[in-house]
């Protein structure tokens, strides 16, 4: 359902931050994106959600070319926008409407759906979020922010979810829930995070970015998690030096994650 071929993107001014990404991803697959800082997982994740678009190469959603001309097609962008869905790293950038009811509320109306007050409301109890309706977004806490941002995107029925490094602000109960509905849920699914104790409860494919933009891995996750030269090339553990007991040794360490 979506397809990527040789694509490259560079912002202005810069390296080409990805470089000859190829991939596909099917119906249902649940993904995890690794990378080190700066590596381009953010990149990525807009280049999936159409907000950036590819300076080569080419990306198909359901063979329908997402590009500049098809952006700016009104009636295609609509579309698009319900089914594939981005949950930004930093939620500020989600959030503009008066209350945290409007807020979840907002792409439903816009789409001219029946049952919002519902909608929001399970959405609002699934996230723990009924006793903030009322609050401006902007008074929450990080963590809260984010699940308005969550409900916000999954009241749409995306068919495909973004999301970037969601496990960073979110409280443990929150993150078992997150795990539990991507368990359940038929939406195709991309995480990014820098978590590697977490990453294989996200999915059970794994693509790894390289410092270079290029991808380093696509495959399962279990081999990855295993192939401690990949996670050190592509500065996801390192290795540095331990003293105990007057002897010293030194063993990688992986982001809460660690192999001797
Ligand atoms: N809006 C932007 N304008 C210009 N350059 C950008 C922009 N966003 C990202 N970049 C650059 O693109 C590169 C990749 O950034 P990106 O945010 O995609 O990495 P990341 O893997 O998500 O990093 P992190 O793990 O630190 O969140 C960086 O060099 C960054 O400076």
């Amino acid at each position: 359902m979506i397809e990527l071929q040789a694509v490259g993107f560079g912002w202005p001014d810069s390296r080409e931050t990805l470089a000859d990404i190829s991939l596909a991803l099917q119906p249902g697959e649940k993904t995890v994106l690794l990378g080190a800082n700066g590596s381009g997982k953010s990149t990525l994740l807009k280049l999936l959600n159409g907000l950036v678009v590819p300076s080569h190469g080419s990306y198909h959603y359901h063979g329908h070319p997402i590009d500049k001309a098809s952006m700016a097609d009104r009636q295609w962008l609509r579309r698009f926008r319900q089914e594939v869905v981005l949950l930004f790293q930093h939620p500020e950038a989600m959030l503009f409407n008066p209350t945290v009811r409007d807020e979840i509320a907002y792409g439903p109306r816009r789409l001219g759906w029946d049952d919002i007050d519902e909608r929001v409301a399970w959405w609002a109890d699934q996230l723990g979020l009924r006793t903030l309706l009322d609050k401006p977004p902007f008074t929450l806490s990080g963590g809260q922010k984010q699940k308005v941002a969550l409900a916000s995107i999954l009241i749409l029925e995306p068919k495909v979810i973004l999301m970037d490094e969601p496990s960073a602000s979110l409280d443990p109960r929150s993150v078992g829930w997150l795990v539990d509905f991507l368990l359940d849920t038929a939406a195709t699914v991309v995480v990014s995070t820098h978590n590697l104790s977490m990453a294989a409860e996200f999915g059970s494919r794994c693509l790894v970015l390289g410092e270079n933009g290029r991808l380093a891995y696509d495959g399962p996750i279990g081999p990855a998690m295993r192939d401690m030269e990949l996670l050190e090339r592509c500065n996801l553990a390192h290795r540095h030096r331990h003293r105990h007991a007057g002897g010293e040794h030194s063993h990688l360490h992986g982001h809460e994650w660690e192999s001797s």
